[in-house]
């Protein structure tokens, strides 16, 4: 096998190990938040947990550096907090874009909750934000969030699959505006949240300075 073939079967290797923890670590925060376990227990899966931690943090990144499994042209962010399969915080959701369209799936558990039984407001702005962030990437003009705007219409109920959708609808030189909603896959029709996100495609001399230290090749 070349020298190039094994360091592709070690990346991907570690990005499978990567979803494994991220999928162990939603386990726990899941069930950390619905448990109703003696409080005893409490105390000893916090030990339990700092213990697992630990070694973790034994080798970590800076905030400068690339996580070693991401690859940023290629769009893989193992830890993005809404489709990153290794980050705890992600549902995570599967996205699916193409040509300014983009639409996404995911479940959202209680760790999510707002008002009880539904959704935090800054979740659903967090997953739209997201979804206009892949179409607007997918039309070819990929740029910030300067502006969003969200419309609550109905409460988006947790532990129910739900159909996110977005699609790019104006551009305008570096601007580029897209809507988005969030609707249950039972009912896509019935939108439960909308937005409304401005995009700004960076200047050259603004992504050097916001981003110049991951832009940089990695030194092996
Ligand atoms: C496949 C991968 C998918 C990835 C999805 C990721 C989704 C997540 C996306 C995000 O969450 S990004 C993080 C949140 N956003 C930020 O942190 C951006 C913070 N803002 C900035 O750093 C600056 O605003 C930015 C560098 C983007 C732009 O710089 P400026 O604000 O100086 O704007 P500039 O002077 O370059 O002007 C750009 C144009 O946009 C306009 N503009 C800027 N902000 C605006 C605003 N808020 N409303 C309306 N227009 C605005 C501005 O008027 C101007 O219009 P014109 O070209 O017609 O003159």
């Amino acid at each position: 096998m070349t020298d190039r073939l094994q360091s592709v079967d070690r990346l991907l290797e570690r990005r499978e190990a990567i979803s494994d923890l991220g999928d162990a670590l939603r386990l726990l925060i899941e069930h950390a938040t619905a448990t109703e376990a003696p409080t005893e227990e409490l105390r000893r899966a916090a030990e339990r947990i700092r213990q697992a931690a630990g070694p973790l943090g034994e080798r970590i990144r800076e905030r400068t550096e690339v996580a070693a499994a991401d690859d940023l042209l290629g769009g893989v962010r193992m830890y993005n907090p809404v489709i990153g399969r290794g980050s705890a915080l992600a549902p995570p959701v599967h996205v699916e874009s193409s040509n300014g369209v983009a639409v996404g799936t995911c479940t959202l558990g209680l760790a999510y909750e707002g008002p009880p039984m539904y959704a935090h407001g800054g979740v659903s702005a967090m997953l739209l934000d997201q979804m206009l962030g892949h179409a607007v990437t997918s039309s070819g003009k990929p740029g910030m969030t300067v502006q969003l705007d969200t419309a609550y219409r109905k409460p988006v109920p947790l532990m129910t699959a739900l159909r996110l959708t977005a699609e790019v609808s104006q551009v305008e030189g570096r601007r580029v505006t897209a809507v988005g909603a969030i609707a249950t896959a039972e009912r896509p029709d019935e939108v439960l949240v909308t937005a409304t996100g401005l995009f700004v495609a960076l200047r050259a001399e603004q992504a050097q300075r916001l981003f110049g230290p991951v832009m940089r090749p990695r030194a092996s």
